[in-house]
């Protein structure tokens, strides 16, 4: 593929825009093109968006003749108006993605087919950023992996994916009858949006208006038979949050929920808006986890309760929750994150990773019971 390529598609979209588009209202944004497989990035109006959802059939079709292109994936990021922007949460920008996704042949499945084939999902999530939610998600997943049951791993986290980092896997899922097909990786299967886009573009993700990119890494994904999929949620308790729970409300009623805290009183709190997000959706809470728990000096062993041990223990009790288990701050944690294969695998005997499995039993005790 040429530059001299990639420079006549672009005239054959904006050729198509210009024609038969609102005027003005959607520009090229970014353009890629990788074995055949573009990925196109259009910003757009909120009345282009419109024009954009019963066109995309039209501009795919147009794309695909161009010899060198056979699939394709959209997705749209629009500038707000100020006024809309107000009262947003945090870290939305001025963009929103309005869509994504693979669609070959200009459909997204039906609400209906959302993972059909999937038994329960756990969704792991927390009420704020950078309390070690993925990291959970990735070695619980593991271990129920490890456990044998036939496990799935979704990085919903499309404000920041971290599963492609932490499980050391930077292939591109190929495309097979029109939907994506997970990546085969540690004994699981999994998909991130970080699969599909470079960092850079990844951060185009920000916004509350994420509904399109989620559904489509569940219905355009070709999910196998799975006992479970663990669900990396994004922080926080917003339209990411509220979106999944519904769609996967049914899934959800034989997995539920993970919530994960550190013990100080700031990160309880915010875990505390994920435990009623979760109650008014009626999600089943499965429990809470404290991560970072206590810290051990790797060389005199001597431990230190960094962030106030036991307050993710005392505040379930409080909410009437199950508490699953406390992990620890160790380097060993954060090192395997960082290489690529997480502790569950790299280190089975550790202790971190016998407290993981641990947590681990208790979920699939827990997924039974919900079956009786
Ligand atoms: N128990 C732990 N011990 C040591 N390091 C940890 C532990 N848990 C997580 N970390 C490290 O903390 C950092 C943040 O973890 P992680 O990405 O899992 O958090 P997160 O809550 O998912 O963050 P975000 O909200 O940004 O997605 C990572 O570098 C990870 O390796």
């Amino acid at each position: 593929m040429t530059a001299s390529d990639i420079s006549s598609l672009k005239d054959s979209i904006s050729h198509f825009l210009a024609e038969k588009g609102p005027s003005g209202q959607t520009s090229i944004e970014a353009l890629t093109l990788d074995e055949g497989h573009a990925h196109l990035i259009l910003r757009t109006t909120a009345e282009g968006a419109a024009f954009l959802q019963s066109a995309h059939a039209a501009l795919e079709e147009q794309i695909k003749q161009h010899p060198s292109v056979h699939s394709l994936t959209l997705s749209l990021t629009a500038h707000r108006p100020a006024s809309a922007q107000a009262g947003q949460s945090k870290g939305t920008g001025g963009h929103r993605p309005l869509a994504l996704g693979k669609r070959p042949s200009g459909r997204s499945a039906p609400p209906e087919a959302c993972l059909p084939d999937v038994k329960a999902v756990i969704a792991v999530a927390s009420g704020k950023g950078g309390v070690g939610k993925s990291t959970t998600a990735v070695n619980l997943a593991c271990s129920l992996a490890r456990l044998g049951l036939k496990t799935g791993l979704l990085d919903a986290d499309i404000y920041g994916p971290s599963l492609p980092h932490m499980l050391g896997e930077d292939q591109k899922p190929t495309v097979e009858n029109g939907k994506l097909r997970p990546l085969e990786r540690w004994g699981m299967e999994t998909m991130s949006i970080g699969y599909l886009v470079d960092k850079k573009q990844a951060m185009i993700w920000r916004g509350p208006m994420v509904m399109g990119a989620l559904t489509q890494l569940m219905s355009d994904v070709s999910w196998g038979a799975l006992d479970v999929l663990v669900v990396d949620l994004p922080p926080g308790t917003g339209d990411a949050q509220l979106t999944l729970t519904r769609k996967l409300s049914d899934k959800l009623q034989a997995g539920g929920a993970v919530i994960v805290s550190t013990p100080q009183d700031i990160a309880l709190l915010d875990a505390r808006r994920g435990v009623t997000l979760f109650e008014k959706t009626e999600t089943p809470i499965l429990g809470l986890i404290e991560n970072m728990s206590y810290f051990c000096c790797p060389h005199c062993q001597e431990r230190t309760d960094l962030f106030g041990h036991g307050g993710a223990r005392k505040e379930a009790a409080a909410l009437d929750i199950p508490f699953l288990g406390e992990i620890p701050l160790l380097r060993e944690i954060r090192c395997s994150a960082d290489e690529g294969t997480p502790l569950v695998l790299r280190d089975p005997e550790h202790p971190a990773a016998k407290a993981y499995m641990a947590i681990a039993r208790t979920l699939m005790a827990k997924l039974s019971d919900s079956k009786a």
